[in-house]
């Protein structure tokens, strides 16, 4: 029997353990750089990341490997996700980042590891087992990098396979679930295909379109649910990831832990995990009610507009929301001495 709630998510033994944390949106996004070697028609780093070598803690840009720990607390994270590009190309900073949270938050503190496994050889290897790494995830765009899986099943962390389940390439992906099998890898993981800004074209070109939630391409789910049916009682664990999932289940349950964990006392949040405030334009003086933010600015709780309304002299009244990382989405306003 396959289990999960289908089009979300669809599997047919345990879920890896990097799957499992991300459902409690408990794993922090590690993006190390964005560099890479390989330049897949269907890579969806968007364009200001690819290529580039800059770092970013979950949506956060950050130009020290302390900022990870900082945003780990702040979301008490269990357990991190470090992605690019090919993080390989960076494999001082991604050991010396995982040493520094195996450290800070304890052996138990759960890491994986994305990578396509071109820059793959026995000294990176000896490095992240080493560091502590927990789990890697190979994505062979090229049959040619399954050599680097098999290097990697010799070392103790879990190894995994993990590949966008593009309709036209169910040889491609029966191939790589046969390999999986017979070289005994851990799991293997089919994403949705995410189509984006960077690779719509290429995808459009192949008749594929948007066809559900934010990302989501048509005929990807079809594919993978057939692919999961076939190897349902094989000797591997097989899991499909919906982009609608990464976005309802792992982010929103990312934000409201994050919330849950750093939210002010006045923070209200709705059940999308944005953190919803009301900034206040006064003289007098109201900080009772929350925090001055300058000489005439307060941000207090949506819930006490009234009471200060009634108490006091007010000017302006703006209701914003914004994301946990403290991204504004949208603001609006709700009263105007002057109106
Ligand atoms: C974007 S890659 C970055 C890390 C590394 N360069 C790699 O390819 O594994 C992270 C994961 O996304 C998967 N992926 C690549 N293109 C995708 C797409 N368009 N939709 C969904 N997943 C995709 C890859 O298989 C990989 O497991
Ligand atoms: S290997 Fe990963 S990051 Fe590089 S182009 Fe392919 S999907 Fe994008």
């Amino acid at each position: 029997m396959l289990k999960g709630n289908s089009e979300i998510t669809l599997y047919n033994r345990d879920l890896p353990k990097g799957c499992e944390l991300c459902r409690l949106g408990s794993k922090i996004v590690v993006f190390i750089s964005g560099e890479c070697g390989d330049n897949c028609y269907y890579c969806p780093v968007s364009d200001q990341r690819f290529g580039k070598d800059s770092m970013f803690a979950n949506e956060k840009k950050t130009t020290s490997l302390y900022d990870f720990i900082y945003e780990a607390y702040k979301m008490n994270a269990l357990g991190a996700g470090i992605t690019g590009g090919d993080p390989i190309l960076h494999i001082d900073r991604v050991t010396n980042l995982i040493k520094m949270f195996k450290t800070e938050f304890g052996e138990s503190f759960h890491i994986h590891l994305y990578t396509s496994g071109r820059y793959i050889n026995y000294d990176a290897l000896d490095a992240l087992q080493e560091s502590g790494l927990d789990e890697i995830r190979f994505h062979p765009l090229k049959l040619d990098y399954l050599k680097a899986i098999e290097k990697a099943l010799k070392y103790n962390f879990d190894v995994g396979i993990e590949v966008p389940s593009i309709p036209g390439e169910e040889e491609y992906l029966k191939f790589v679930i046969q390999w999986a099998i017979d070289h005994k890898v851990k799991f293997v993981n089919l994403n949705e295909l995410e189509i984006t800004e960077r690779n719509y074209q290429n995808l459009n070109a192949k008749g594929l379109r948007i066809s559900h939630g934010l990302a989501g391409s048509s005929g990807s789910f079809k594919l993978a649910s057939e692919i999961l049916k076939l190897y349902e009682f094989s000797d591997i664990n097989l899991h499909y990831c919906s982009s609608v999932y990464k976005d309802i289940v792992e982010t929103r349950t990312r934000f409201l832990r994050t919330i849950k964990m750093s939210a002010k006392p006045f923070d209200e949040y709705s059940g999308e995990g944005t953190i919803i405030r009301a900034r206040i334009k006064t003289t007098d003086n109201i900080s009772d009610y929350g925090e001055k933010i300058d000489s005439e600015h307060y941000i207090v709780s949506p819930l006490v507009i009234d009471d200060i309304l009634k108490k006091y002299s007010v000017d302006e009244i703006i209701i914003e929301e914004m994301l946990p990382y403290g991204l504004k989405v949208s603001q609006k306003l709700a009263y105007s001495k002057s109106k």
